[in-house]
């Protein structure tokens, strides 16, 4: 094969795993130095040794809960090895390279690193299995919003370009400062805060499409891969890391919250004296699991436990979850009597409902129960215990969340946390948005809209993670075949105005691939309070795609100047997403 071809081949590994060429081209003519020329080094075990020369930075492997540090870990040295490096302190290629020359034995070198890798649970060996339509673009078309910085490897120059900071976020027009309502969990959310630039001080949320002005991007030097070692700062059981190139992307602003705090009018009463005896297990103890009879806490599924003793959801519950999901058919739609999203379009004349979909509820036991926190029917809970990084993703769909460890069938990933908002709320808050905001963040909490009548405006809820949120929030979408899906769990309150949303795999999962949910959009419906956008998913049954598709038949079939009506649907559609 020729050099050349090696070349891009590599590039084309190191693409799947969402870094840039010019980030890997400067390391592999470092590494064929070191290496002697000698390919099979580099491609050995799906180009291992390349990523790592790339990923390591010294600390990877101690990826902690510093909370005494700014959550940021120095510029990944070897990128530096070109004339912006300090050559007083030697690379870590440079000390590779003695290694190499010293033990003229590499594959010794590559084993040991091998298993140092093993160790971390970061499984590249998987590289190969990554979304395959995003290895089509490169990280490099992102234009450039971000203020001019120097690349330094002095970790107290990091300052000039990121900040943690506690400012306040700023607030829609019109929204009144949030009341201190209770938490609905324990802790305190922390500021994550990126990259506050001229053009985004006025501006909550995340920029990444820019003009790409050429004089900025000359004073941006070369790019370097850089790694948040925990956006949650230690709220999570594990560490939630970001990764990013330093020139190309403006960092997400949001305070990273564990749980879900009302914002203001949502009701959301948790109280011990409302969960009754049918819906709590006093007389439990220890794991409900291992119950011969399973206990009250299991009716709501049946009288069978949603969770198996390994703690992954049952095959039959997901499977049932997930062909209700995927086939809305009358069957899995229910209808309000009075919808809240059509009251706030019209109050005095709303528009019947268009459905929602019904789902299955999880119900895990709690703290008016008598089992343990390990309890096998507490997974939610106890929160996120998977290794999970927040990325770049290619196709304009801004950041997304991967995971850096295979997850089987039915594992729990993480909740979708943020504010909760009554429809009103939300309605207010879309309202009063700037229009070009790109990413929005709201979820419905629809499930049982149709159970009771006429909900009151503060009983019909949702969760914006704009402001407040956790990683959650990254999650992108994919039409149809995306491999989460969301299930309602109940935890704290009996009734279901308020309930967590927690995603499992619908399938097993590879390390490195990029976690996605269908957020059930109709791309058709201008005025839903999640906004629909151009879905770019890639999946075959992407129904954004199919829609333009039917769209562009309907024009040509109605001659050349087409329907007027329809084309200016379209236009409204496209100036709405700026
Ligand atoms: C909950 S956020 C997901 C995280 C977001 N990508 C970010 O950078 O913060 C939802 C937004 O991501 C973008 N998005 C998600 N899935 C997408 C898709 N399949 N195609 C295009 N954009 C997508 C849309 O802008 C959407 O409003």
């Amino acid at each position: 094969m020729a050099t050349g071809e090696k070349f891009a081949n590599a590039l084309r590994a190191m693409g799947q795993l969402g870094i840039s060429s010019k980030v890997v081209e400067p390391v592999l003519e470092r590494l064929l130095q070191v290496c002697e020329g000698k390919w099979e080094h580099i491609e050995a075990g799906n180009y291992q040794l390349l990523a790592e020369a790339i990923f390591e930075d010294g600390g990877e492997g101690d990826i902690k809960n510093d909370l005494d540090d700014d959550g940021t870990e120095p510029p990944l040295k070897k990128l530096h090895l070109g004339h912006d490096r300090d050559s007083s302190v030697p690379s870590k290629m440079e000390g590779q390279k003695y290694n190499l020359d010293h033990q003229d034995n590499k594959s010794n070198l590559y084993s040991q690193r091998k298993q140092k890798r093993h160790q971390k649970n970061l499984d590249l060996s998987n590289v190969s299995s990554a979304d395959p339509i995003q290895s089509s673009e490169r990280i490099s078309d992102v234009g450039r919003t971000t203020q001019a910085i120097k690349p330094s490897t002095s970790s107290h120059a990091m300052e000039n370009y990121m900040a943690f900071n506690t400012h306040e976020m700023p607030k829609s027009n019109g929204e009144k400062k949030a009341a201190n309502k209770p938490s609905v969990g324990a802790q305190a959310p922390v500021a994550f805060s990126g990259l506050q630039g001229p053009s985004e001080s006025s501006n909550a949320g995340f920029r990444s499409h820019g003009t790409g002005d050429s004089r900025q991007q000359a004073a941006l030097g070369p790019t370097q891969l850089r790694r948040v070692k925990d956006i949650s700062k230690g709220l999570e059981n594990v560490p939630i890391s970001l990764i990013y190139e330093s020139n190309s992307e403006t960092l997400p602003r949001f305070f990273y919250a564990r749980n879900n705090v009302a914002y203001q009018s949502a009701y959301v009463h948790v109280s011990y004296a409302r969960i009754s005896d049918e819906d709590s297990c006093s007389g439990c103890v220890k794991n409900c699991l291992l119950r011969q009879v399973p206990c009250a806490c299991a009716r709501e599924t049946g009288g069978e436990f949603a969770y198996t003793p390994q703690g992954l959801l049952k095959e039959d519950f997901l499977e049932t979850c997930i062909s209700m999901s995927q086939n809305p058919a009358e069957k899995h739609l229910f209808y309000c009597e009075v919808c809240p999203l059509e009251r706030n379009k019209n109050e005095s004349k709303p528009e019947p409902c268009k459905g929602h979909l019904l789902r299955k509820f999880i119900k895990e036991c709690w703290t008016k129960c008598g089992c343990s926190l390990r309890c096998g029917n507490r997974i939610v809970q106890r929160g996120i215990t998977r290794r999970l990084e927040v990325f770049v993703t290619r196709g304009g769909k801004g950041w997304g969340l991967r995971t850096l460890e295979e997850l089987p069938k039915g594992s729990f990933v993480c909740e979708y946390v943020g504010e909760i908002l009554t429809n009103t709320e939300l309605y207010e808050r879309n309202a009063s948005s700037k229009s070009n905001e790109r990413h929005t963040y709201p979820v419905l909490l629809d499930s049982d809209w149709g159970s009771e009548g006429i909900l009151k405006d503060e009983e019909a809820l949702c969760l914006d993670a704009t402001f407040y949120g956790n990683c959650a929030r990254f999650i992108n979408h994919r039409c149809q075949d995306a491999n989460l899906i969301e299930i309602p769990v109940q935890i704290e309150t009996p009734d279901r105005h308020y309930y967590h949303l927690a995603f499992f795999t619908k399938r097993v999962v590879n390390a490195m691939e990029e976690l996605t949910w269908d957020y059930a959009i109709d791309f058709d419906d201008e005025d839903h309070p999640v906004k629909a956008f151009e879905c770019t998913c890639g999946s075959e049954f992407c129904r954004d795609k199919r829609r333009k598709a039917g769209l562009e038949t309907r024009l040509s079939s109605k001659g050349k100047m087409g329907n007027d009506a329809t084309k200016m649907t379209e236009k409204k559609r496209k100036a709405s997403r700026g």
